[in-house]
This record gives C-alpha cells, structure tokens and sequence, in this order.
C-alpha cells in the first residue's frame, strides 16, 4: 500500500495566529479551542476552514481469544451491539443524533452471520480473527484487506463531501487486542497498559494478565508494526489502520476515540508519523494504557470525563468544540471590525 500523508505545512501559520489573535477577545483566552482553529487551518489550508458532513464509523470485528476469558462479557455481545446499533439504540447512535453526525457501521469481522442487513456496511473479512494464544491473529492478506477495505472506506466518504471524521469500534476482547499492541509500539511493561475494560473483577483482571503475558510469550514483540498488527490484532482494528491512512491522505480532521482506536492510531503513527497533524484526540479513557498510548504520541485530550465505552463516543462529545474552535474563527468579530479597542 503506497500512502501519501502530506506533513502539515507552516505557510499559514503566522496568518491564522493573527486572525486568531486578533478575534475581541484577550489574546489566548479561548485556550484550546485556539490550537483547534489553527490546526483545522492548517489541515484545510485555508483561513476560512469549514467543517463539512460529520461522520462517525464503528468497525466491528471479533476476538479468537475473547472466548479464552478477556472479558467480562460474552463474545455474542459484538453481534447483539451491531443489532443496536443498526436500531440506534447504543450510546453512540444517541450522541450522533443529539449532534447530527452521520453514523456508519461496518462489519469488519463478527464471528456471526447477519444476512443482508440494511445499514450495515459489510467488509466481513472472516468470522472473527484467530486465537494470538495459540497462533497469529490474522495473516498479513488478511490485514492487508482490512487495511485496504478502511482505507477506501474513508476515501468515499470524502468524495461524498466529509472533511471530519470519528472513529469508533466495537469487538468485545479488544481492549486485550490494544494493551497487546500499545506493548509492542510504546514499550511500556505490558502489565502497565493492562485494565479491567468492560469491566473485570479482581479474579478476572488477573486472568487477563496471564492469558496475554502467554500470548506475548508466544507472538513476542515483532519488529514491524504491520507484523505487530497481524499478530494480536483485531480485524476492526486493522480497518481501523487503513482507514485513519485514507481519512489522512484526504485531508481530513480526525476525531481519535478512547484506548483501541489509539491503539490503531499507534500502528499508523509507527509507519507514517505525519498522521497525527490532522488527528485530535477527544478524551482521557478510563482504560489505564490509554496514559501511555497518549504520552507516547505526545497527545492532549479535549475531555476528561471517566468515558470507557469505545463505540466513537468520545468522538461524538468532543465533536461541538470541534464545531466551537471553526465558529469562532469563522464568525468573531475582529478588534477592527467591531471596533473594540486593542491592548494598550
Ligand atoms: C454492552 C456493551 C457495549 C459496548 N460498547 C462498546 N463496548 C466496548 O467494550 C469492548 C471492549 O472491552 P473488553 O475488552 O473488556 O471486552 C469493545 O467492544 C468496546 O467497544 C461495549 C461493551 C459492552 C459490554
Ligand atoms: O477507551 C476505550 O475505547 C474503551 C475502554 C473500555 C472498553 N471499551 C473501550
């Protein structure tokens, strides 16, 4: 796959800090939403940035190792969630809503068989991925296709006039599949970046720690982020790669969702470290590794508000700054034009 991500560039820069910097307000006090506006000027090139045609995708996919204990819910939950969501009624289809964001799903790999459902997006790649305690998760073709599916997936949606995109995900096991890979791209101890996710008891956690410290003893710490992807990956995680790669190459601003969409985030930034120019990260996870996935990218939140669903939930919240930071660029007055009076 041969992926062009275009580094950020300086040249409006000084431009769009001046129109910022000269809104009526003191110089700096809408914080944040100041980086926003700059870094949505940069990604667009423009000093008029607008945001178009929301969108937030779910992949979907399951875990060979969810029936090993990873979890504290059954693998059948990842079908019976997609049913929700196709019926809108999961937290995510309620933020979508309250926020007017397009919603899509997409079956990237649920080990079980929907027939042909209106509204599900099928990218089936195999009914769930193989156990990593045993064997690989999935073959290089397999990611490849996954990868190239997201991918594609992003370019169509930006043909159809999106420029901003959340990612989310759905796959009961994958949090397991994240502190793997956060392990293998950020080299923190593999115990540190393990949690309860769903919501382990004591026994369960511990559990948890055994079965991946096994798997790792098995898959070791490949060398390539692609290899690292294949080996303990999800396949809504390697669509997840694929489709941050498209949605970059568009020109897209990218809302970054909780621990497993970061963790996809990780693979992509291994190979192509410029993505992160068109990323904004919504939230803290409550999923402790989620700290060091951010560290590692160097990243800052919008929210801290104890969120640890997944879905794209995170990026369906952080979605009004995002609107906030282009309207207040867009639509302030300046210290001229209203003809309020500048700093002495
Ligand atoms: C009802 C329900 C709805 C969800 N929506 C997202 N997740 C989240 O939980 C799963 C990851 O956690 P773990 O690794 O512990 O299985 C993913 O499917 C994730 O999106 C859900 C989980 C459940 C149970
Ligand atoms: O941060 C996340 O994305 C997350 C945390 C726990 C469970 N599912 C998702």
């Amino acid at each position: 796959m041969n992926i062009a991500i275009a580094p950020l560039d300086d040249t409006l820069v000084d431009a769009l800090r001046h129109k910022i910097d000269t809104k009526t307000k003191p110089v700096g006090s809408l914080g944040r939403l100041e980086a926003l506006a700059l870094q949505l000027g940069r990604i667009q090139r423009s000093l008029t940035p607008a945001l178009k045609r929301p969108h937030v995708v779910v992949f979907a996919g399951d875990h060979g190792a969810a029936t090993a204990g990873i979890s504290a819910y059954p693998q059948d939950v990842t079908w019976q969630m997609v049913e929700n969501f196709l019926a809108g009624g999961a937290a995510i289809n309620v933020f979508a809503r309250q926020n007017e964001i397009a919603l899509r799903v997409v079956d990237a790999g649920v080990a079980h068989d929907f027939g042909k459902r209106e509204g599900l997006i099928n990218g089936k790649i195999a009914p769930g991925t193989a156990n990593y305690l045993e064997r690989p998760a999935m073959s290089g073709s397999q990611r490849d296709t996954a990868m190239a599916y997201g991918r594609q997936l992003a370019h169509t949606l930006a043909e159809g006039g999106c420029n901003v995109i959340g990612f989310g995900e759905m796959g009961i096991g994958n949090t397991a599949s994240a502190s793997l890979i956060t392990h293998c791209l950020t080299g923190t101890p593999l115990p540190q970046v393990i949690g309860r996710g769903t919501g382990l008891d004591d026994a369960g956690l511990d559990r948890k720690h055994m079965l991946l410290a096994r798997a790792l003893a098995r898959g070791g710490v490949p060398a390539n982020p692609l290899e690292v992807l294949a080996e303990y990956g999800g396949f809504e995680v390697a669509m997840l790669v694929g489709a941050l790669f498209g949605a970059a190459e568009k020109r897209m601003l990218i809302l970054v969702d909780g621990f497993i969409v970061t963790a996809a985030l990780l693979v992509a930034h291994a190979l192509i470290p410029a993505i992160t120019g068109y990323c904004v990260f919504a939230h803290h996870s409550g999923e402790p590794g989620h700290a060091y996935q951010l560290k590692h990218l160097n990243a800052a939140p919008l929210l801290d508000i104890g969120l640890r669903l997944g879905e794209g939930t995170g990026a369906a919240l952080a979605w009004p700054l995002i609107q906030a930071a282009a309207n207040f660029l867009d639509q302030m007055a300046s210290f001229e034009s209203a003809g309020v009076s500048d700093k002495r």
